[in-house]
């Protein structure tokens, strides 16, 4: 076993779940286990990441934080699979867009993640790697968003290590040519968790995210206190899936 230091999740080896639920809030993993799971037990509150489990319709299910950024969620995926032995990786984060066809509050799954941070550069030098979701997990997601009337947009989101990058301070051809791709969201994890579950041959992994506020429609915004439990289409969609894979991946 790789031994880490320091740990951002402690507790008994059987505490968590095959399958966990990696919203970056600690308040949405709270939220989650008090309105969807039954016979919720916190496990860790190790740096205030907290990490709940417990059963959704008779499936034992984890619901642990990682905190922001791609070295965070990278750091809490390696703990969750060498010390834990999780094998199913769901990120359900929030995001931004600058995609004109997505609304505040669209749901979004992601097909590949572009990644604007540092990590795959240390990594894989430039060695173009591209970090993409677990087809049978994105599969399963679209089958249950169909089967229970909810919209699901799958597409290429962005990954980056900045949550507001000021124009000012930021060359413009950083920021312009991208908006042309037309990701579906942004956010700050995406490729960290694809390319640490990218390492192992029977760990699973999919980024899910909920437009929470938008470049181009910024009047749509999620007010900030709303943001821990607004995305229940999300959460539904990630704990079906999580059901599903305990009964054996139907
Ligand atoms: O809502 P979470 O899951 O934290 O995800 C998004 O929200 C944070 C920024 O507000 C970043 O972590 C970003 O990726
Ligand atoms: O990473 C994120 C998350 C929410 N909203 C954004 O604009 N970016």
């Amino acid at each position: 076993m790789v031994e880490f230091l320091p740990d951002m999740i402690c507790t008994e080896p059987d505490m968590i779940a095959e399958t966990v639920l990696l919203p970056g809030d600690p308040l949405r993993a709270k939220y989650i286990a008090e309105h969807f799971l039954e016979r919720p037990v916190l496990y860790n509150t190790v740096r205030g990441l907290y990490g709940y489990t417990g059963w959704y319709r008779g499936s034992k299910v984890s619901v642990q934080s990682t905190g922001m950024g791609t070295t965070c969620i990278m750091e809490c995926a390696y703990q969750l699979i060498e010390k834990y032995g999780c094998k199913n990786l769901i990120r359900i984060g929030t995001s931004g867009s600058d995609n004109p066809d997505i609304h505040v509050g669209d749901t979004i799954c992601s097909l590949a993640s572009s990644n604007l941070s540092n990590i795959t550069v240390e990594e894989f030098g430039t060695y173009d790697y591209i970090p993409t979701g677990d087809f049978k997990l994105i599969k399963m997601a679209s089958e249950t968003a169909k089967e229970n009337h909810l919209r699901l947009l799958v597409g290429p989101t962005k990954c980056g290590d900045m949550l507001y990058p000021e124009t000012d301070s930021v060359p413009s051809f950083f920021l312009n040519p991208l908006s042309a791709y037309r990701f579906v969201g942004d956010e700050m994890e995406g490729a960290g968790l694809l390319v640490a579950a990218s390492h192992y041959e029977d760990v699973r992994a999919m980024v899910m995210i909920t437009c929470s506020d938008h470049q181009i429609y910024g009047d749509e915004d999620t007010p900030l206190a709303l943001r821990e439990s607004k995305y229940t289409n999300m959460m539904k969609i990630a704990l079906e899936v999580a059901h599903k894979l305990d009964e054996g991946g139907k």
